[in-house]
This record gives structure tokens, C-alpha cells and sequence, in this order.
């Protein structure tokens, strides 16, 4: 569960006094997701996510992320709102941590998406990368080469006690993605986390996005990469090339792929499956026993990584012809 700070009622009625959303009548901590700590808040008026900023969030990131949502949302990408306080912040504190009250996106995330789920959000992803252009602020992707080589320091000796011949294998794949790094590529906003927890659905329809924590410019093959990592694997570690197909079919129905962006999916794909290992990894490594989080397998993205470096070509994940 991801409640890392937790809040008294005292508190949060002296922080909505801020802003007019109505009168608090229940709050909750949301189980879900493992980087910020979120509140479902019931009020006279609507319903409001409440998101304290920990860990992996850096505050002076923030007017990007507050920012993107309100610039996505007036293009008309359905993803949920920043609510201004009364001084027109985006931004408060509370019991500590930066905070922030977003509208609440109704819809549910899908345990198990089908293959026309994932066209729908090839197409909401390109969409969104769309979207994003004109957006004024840049963000450096902070967990690009050099953001996985500063985790990668602070695991890697401890990574063989996750499994046998880790260190040698990933300082391997460092070099080489370091070397083979794709640099001229169309780049954008990214979302950069778009997996199955942060798209919502009604039904078969796509609702919306979530979770703009980790968007920031890169290149927007590399947010495809990142989704067909999320969203294209069975939980026995197969790739499913019907899903692959769907999501890319979906992509290309709103923004083509180049082919230089087709030729460099493979690359793409090892460098989003070591990212989310990184990540995993070192909370793995780091997390104390006991707090109130669901860790996350690093192994499951170290076997996505494994299938991508025998990947040929583009067209064995499901690209047509
Ligand atoms: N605007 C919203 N509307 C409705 N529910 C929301 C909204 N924002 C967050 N939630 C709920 O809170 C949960 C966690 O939110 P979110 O994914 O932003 O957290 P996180 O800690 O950043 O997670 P992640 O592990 O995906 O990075 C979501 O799965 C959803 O249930
Ligand atoms: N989506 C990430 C967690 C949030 O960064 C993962 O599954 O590792």
C-alpha cells in the first residue's frame, strides 16, 4: 500500500480550507501504486484525489507535472486536473511533503487486458504525445543513460544477491545501450510509466490517464517501448504478439512510426525493460521490511530484457508489414 505520509484530520481540513472544493465528509488511503502517497477524498462537492509528493519526486519537477495535466487537458486528452487554491497555487504542503488536490477520473484499471485494450492505448499514447507539443516547460528524462548508470552504482553490488551473474550482465547491457543509444528520433513529452495501473477504462472504452510523475522530453518511440513492455507480456513472461500488434496498429493509426523509430523499437525495448529493473532493483535492495508497499519483481523486467536482446527486427512484435 502506498500511504508513505500519513495525514491527520485535523490537518487536511486546515489544508482544504485553501481551496473551494466544499466540506470534507471522508478521506482514505488508496492501496495502490508504490511512489506517492495518494487519499481518496469525499466532500460535499466532488470527489478529489489528494497526492503527497515522496521520494522520486523532485519538488522543483512539480510545475511540470501540474502544468502538462492542465496543458494535456485543454487539448483535450481526459486526464485529471490540478484544482488552483484560492491563491491560484497548484501546490500546498502537508504534514511535510508538497501537495497537491487532482480531480478524480472515474474508470477502473484493467487486471487483464485483452488485445483490443491495447490498441485503444497505443492510440491514447500517441494522442498524448500529440498533445504535448506546444507544452512550454522541458523536463530531462531523469531516468535516462546516465540516471540508470547513477541506480546502477548503488546496487550493483548487491544485485547477485537477487540472482547469480546480475553484476557482470547488466554492467554488460549498460555498455552496450550506452553505445548503441539512439539519439536522432523524433522526442517529445513523454508519459514514460503508461502501464495497465495509470490507464483507466469504463467498460471497453478508454477513459483516461493517469500518473504524470515520471513524463519529461524524450523520444517518443521510447514511450511505445515502454508500453509494450507494460502491457504485451503474459504473466508466464511470453510476448504477445496479437497485443503487440493491437498497440502498435493503435499507435500508428493516430501518429506513424518512421521507420528510423521502427528500426530502433529493439534497442528502445532493452533500454525501457532496464529501467523499470533499476528501479525495481534498488527498491528491492532499499526498501525496509514492513513498510506498507507491494515491492515490485525486478526479475519480471531483467526476462523482458533477456527476450528483447534476441529481438532481430521490429516485426516480431507484432508490426505490420
Ligand atoms: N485522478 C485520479 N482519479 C481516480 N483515481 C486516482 C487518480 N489518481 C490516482 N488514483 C488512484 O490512486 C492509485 C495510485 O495512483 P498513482 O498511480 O498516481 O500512484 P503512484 O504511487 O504514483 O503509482 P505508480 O506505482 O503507478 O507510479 C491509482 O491506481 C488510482 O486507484
Ligand atoms: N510502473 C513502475 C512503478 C512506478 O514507477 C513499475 O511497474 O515498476
Amino acid at each position: 500500500m502506498a500511504v508513505y505520509t500519513d495525514i491527520t484530520e485535523d490537518d487536511l481540513k486546515r489544508f482544504l480550507t485553501e481551496y473551494d472544493v466544499g466540506e470534507l465528509t471522508s478521506y482514505k488511503g488508496i492501496a495502490e501504486g508504490v511512489e506517492n502517497s495518494n487519499f481518496l477524498l469525499h466532500t460535499t462537492r466532488d470527489p478529489l484525489i489528494l497526492t503527497l509528493y515522496e521520494k522520486r519526486v523532485e519538488k522543483a519537477d512539480l510545475p511540470f507535472f501540474l502544468g502538462l495535466m492542465q496543458h494535456l487537458s485543454a487539448k483535450g486528452l481526459s486526464c485529471p486536473l490540478p484544482l488552483p487554491r484560492r491563491d491560484g497555487q497548484l501546490l500546498g504542503e502537508l504534514s511535510g511533503r508538497p501537495a497537491a488536490l487532482i480531480s478524480f477520473l472515474e474508470g477502473m484499471w484493467l487486471r487483464k487486458p485483452e488485445a483490443r485494450h491495447c490498441r485503444e492505448v497505443g492510440r491514447a499514447l500517441a494522442e498524448m504525445h500529440l498533445a504535448g507539443e506546444g507544452f512550454e516547460i522541458v523536463r530531462p528524462n531523469a531516468l535516462s543513460l546516465e540516471g540508470w548508470k547513477t541506480l546502477w552504482a548503488k546496487s550493483a553490488d548487491r544485485a547477485d544477491e537477487v540472482e547469480t551473474g546480475l553484476q557482470d550482465e547488466v554492467t554488460a547491457e549498460l555498455e552496450y545501450l550506452e553505445a548503441h543509444w539512439p539519439k536522432d528520433l523524433p522526442a517529445g513529452v513523454i508519459h514514460a510509466d503508461l502501464f495497465q495501473d495509470n490507464v483507466f477504462f469504463l467498460g471497453d472504452n478508454l477513459s483516461g490517464l493517469i500518473d504524470f510523475y515520471f513524463a519529461c522530453n524524450d523520444l517518443l518511440a521510447y514511450d511505445v517501448a515502454i508500453c509494450l513492455n507494460a502491457w504485451c507480456f503474459e504473466k508466464d513472461g511470453s510476448y504477445n504478439v496479437t497485443k503487440g500488434s493491437a498497440m502498435l496498429d493503435g499507435y500508428a493509426s493516430v501518429r506513424p512510426l518512421s521507420p528510423d523509430e521502427v528500426a530502433a523499437l529493439p534497442v528502445l525495448a532493452r533500454g525501457s525493460a532496464l529501467r523499470f529493473f533499476l528501479t525495481r532493483l534498488y527498491d528491492w535492495l532499499t526498501t525496509p521490511a514492513g513498510a506498507l508497499v507491494v515491492k515490485k519483481d525486478p526479475l519480471e523486467y531483467l526476462r523482458k530484457l533477456r527476450f528483447h536482446r534476441q529481438v532481430r527486427s521490429a516485426t516480431e512484435y507484432g508490426l505490420s508489414a
